[in-house]
């Protein structure tokens, strides 16, 4: 008879034991290891839980038991760990049932069930145009089922929500933000309904579907078993789940607003194609973004993800050392100085002054040299001739395209004389040395030349893919095989903060209908995310694709206090603003609050007032915080993909955010200066959405014109679904 069983933990039974005293969490595990090994031992007790239960019930120390939930043979779902007072009272008040939409296991509260008996009050029902199969086809579980429909108030539908399953807390929330039938199905049922017709009665099929919310499997237990417990920190919603396993057929790419978990998917994803590889010590899969800092986060994050083991077969760097090492791999450029890009503008007019060139304005020739002829890597004067100049405002005859060919050529030269070129260059030469390669590549594959040259990678996974310019997708593409499961890439356009527009269509990577979005914020409460929203209304952006995106249905779960929104006459007097939040959250030394402002002078101005009234601070360079500890101060850019406890955006006042120099644009170049506006919204954007709990935004003078009367009088009322928040502590 086998004595080995498998052993899932459902996500619920995981915070119930990570909340135990350690001594405790000790015992469970070592009763899951021994439940594994042997799930007949008679020292564990297995007996039925209760007459009227499937559920198991077994020992894990004198104290506590764990309730299983049999789905197979020899096959268990961990599904609660309760002190022994408690069984009895969870087994009456608990049940387990499998969604017919969504073919996951939930736990139904069954004593929130049982007070359904009388409406609660008279006054009219939230849910009352709804018919119960409308309700049941999104997916609320058929025994909440009375209960939703007494439900007649704010108040009574947040004290559902708080125990409800996901699917049906969000779609409750949802319906009572005024979302229609169909939005909320499309929104939120669809991506997470089964494939396959559901039988409720069959648990083993429903505990492998990515709805229930297991929060790991039987081998990631093992592995938990003997590593650190703390690397299983998320469990991943069904939605993302799916995202992240999925096999694909061509590039796919996973959008939605910030603090969706667009990384966690990514990362799982990577995580996932790992354990499909052939035992190897390559690195087939490439795991890539814009910045330095985020490309160290991923690392730090894929480690605790799954350990040395996992990491070990995954390359992982930032977007430009990517192309850095392809053009020195092939001895280009060796001894040339690689300038940063934000000289390039002061480069130009060095040259233009060098060589009198009277009729091009620097600016001018920078962008159209960058976003065109780089951008687009065009390698000869036709292909510029016939290049499509998308977003380049105005537009440029024959003879024209032919001076700034000129221009650019003897640019280039004259860089090159003092031995310098920029990262839009080597990104550009990277990506046709590894446009070559993929061509020879593909040529000795069909020729069965016995060649040993592949692609450089079997998977490519981008985050932040909003910002990555054509050329480098130009590169990645180049670097995998065009077969299923080729790229997944994560990214927001309304999070755009470098100057990269790009039609993936055009460059080789098809992304339609391989497109979807994420829309629960894990991260920002209702509140904050409400302004952030107002900061970006009015404005349109694009899907990667040539189409336009929006952040419909974006919505968080969280409630906290409302953001506050504060002028002060003078900067000394907005620093004293600063301190004083500061103060008043306590001064934490503990890197929980950090300060954005939109200049490198006035984060030194505000770093050093703080340190002079003696809080310690930490600077967030080019490679993330320098510390751990104090008070994180930095520059907007620095912010992105970081998340704090509390924040303080500074100095948001009008010629600073936007930049006052895109002033210049307004009239010379209209889409330009729509596109640097738009860039520093973004910005905006990003810094107000790595708060978690709290937000204050602080200007002196006159406000950004992105701060909206509503928001500087702080009259911003929260949108229906806004007022319908939980606590934190209710996830
Ligand atoms: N399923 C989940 N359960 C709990 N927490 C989650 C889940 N998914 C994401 N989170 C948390 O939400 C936060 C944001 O996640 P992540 O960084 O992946 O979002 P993102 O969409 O990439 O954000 P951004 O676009 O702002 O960079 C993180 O703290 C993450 O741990």
């Amino acid at each position: 008879m086998r004595t080995e069983a498998t052993l899932r933990i459902m996500n619920r039974a995981h915070k119930e034991m990570t909340a135990l005293p350690r001594q405790e969490q000790g015992a469970v595990y070592e009763f899951m290891n021994r439940f594994r090994a042997n799930h007949r031992d008679p020292v564990l007790h297995v007996r039925a839980a209760g007459a009227d239960s499937d559920l198991l019930a077994a020992r894990v120390d004198g104290a506590y038991r764990a309730l299983l939930l049999p789905v197979g043979e020899c096959d268990y779902l961990l599904v609660a760990v309760k002190h022994r007072d408690q069984v009895a009272d969870t087994l009456t008040r608990q049940a387990f049932r499998v969604n017919r939409v969504s073919g996951g296991i939930e736990v139904i509260d069954l004593a929130q069930a049982a007070q359904t008996s009388a409406p609660r009050s008279p006054r009219r029902p939230l849910f009352g145009a709804y018919t119960d199969e409308q309700l049941l086809g999104l997916g609320i579980a058929e025994l909440l089922l009375p209960q939703v429909r007494t439900l007649s108030s704010e108040e009574e539908l947040t004290e559902l929500v708080g125990r409800a399953p996901q699917l049906t807390a969000d779609v409750l929330v949802a319906l009572a933000a005024g979302n229609s039938y169909a939005e909320v199905y499309a929104q939120i049922t669809e991506p997470v309904a089964a494939e396959e017709p559901v039988d409720p009665d069959d648990f083993a099929t429903a505990v492998n579907s990515p709805a229930t919310q297991v929060f790991s499997d039987d081998e990631a237990l093992q592995a938990v078993l003997v590593k650190d417990f703390a690397q299983w920190q998320v469990f991943l919603h069904p939605t993302q789940r799916k995202l992240a396993e999925k096999p694909t057929t061509g590039p796919t790419r996973v959008g939605g607003g910030p603090g969706t978990g667009k990384t966690i998917v990514a990362l799982h994803r990577v995580a996932h194609l790992v354990k499909q590889l052939p035992p190897g010590k390559d690195k087939p899969i490439l795991l890539t973004t814009f910045n330095r800092n985020l490309a160290a986060d991923l690392r730090t994050r894929l480690v605790a993800l799954g350990g040395q083991e996992l990491t070990a077969r995954v390359d992982i760097v930032n977007i430009d050392k990517l192309a850095g090492r392809v053009v020195s791999e092939a001895k280009v450029g060796t001894g040339r100085r690689i300038v940063d890009d934000n000289r390039v503008p002061d480069l130009w007019q060095t040259f233009l002054l060098e060589v009198g060139e009277k009729g091009w304005d620097a600016d001018f020739l920078y962008a159209e040299w960058t976003q065109v002829i780089l951008g687009q890597v065009l390698n000869s004067r036709s292909d510029y001739f016939r290049a499509r100049r998308p977003n380049r405002g105005r537009s440029l005859t024959r003879g024209e395209r032919d001076q700034v060919w000129q221009l650019t050529e003897q640019f280039t030269n004259w860089l090159d004389g003092q031995g310098m070129w920029t990262w839009r260059q080597v990104a550009e030469r990277a990506a046709r040395l590894e446009m070559d390669r993929a061509a020879r590549a593909v040529a000795a594959a069909e020729e069965s030349s016995g060649s040993l040259l592949r692609h450089r990678y079997r998977h490519v996974v981008v985050d932040e893919a909003q910002d990555l310019s054509a050329a480098h997708w130009k590169m990645l593409r180049a670097m995998v095989p065009t077969t299923g499961d080729d790229m997944f890439l994560a990214g927001d356009t309304h999070q755009r903060i470098y100057d990269n527009h790009v039609t993936l269509g055009s460059l080789g990577i098809n992304i339609r209908g391989r497109s979807s979005r994420l829309t629960l914020s894990y991260r920002t409460t209702r509140q904050i995310l409400a302004a952030a929203l107002e900061i970006m209304s009015g404005e349109v952006y694009d899907d990667l694709n040539g189409g336009e995106e929006n952040l419909a249905g974006y919505r968080s779960l969280l409630r906290g206090e409302q953001p506050v929104f504060r002028a002060a006459a003078t900067w000394n007097q907005e620093l004293d603003l600063i301190f004083e939040q500061v103060k008043g959250w306590g001064s934490p030394a503990d890197g929980s609050v950090a300060i954005c402002v939109p200049t490198r002078e006035l984060a030194a101005a505000v770093a050093a007032r703080l340190q002079q009234d003696g809080v310690p601070v930490t600077e967030i360079g080019p490679d993330g915080p320098k510390g751990a500890g104090g008070v994180h101060i930095g520059t907007m850019h620095r912010f992105k993909g970081l998340e704090y406890q509390r924040m303080i955006i500074a100095g948001v006042s009008h010629d600073l955010i936007p930049r006052g120099m895109i002033d210049r644009y307004e009239t010379v170049d209209p889409k330009r200066y729509q596109r640097e506006r738009q860039r520093d919204r973004s910005l905006l954007f990003v810094a107000a959405t790595r708060a978690r709990d709290e937000l204050a935004v602080f200007w002196h003078g006159t406000p950004s014109p992105f701060l909206t009367a509503r928001l500087t009088q702080q009259r911003l009322s929260e949108d229906p679904a806004a007022r319908l928040g939980l606590d934190r502590q209710a996830l």
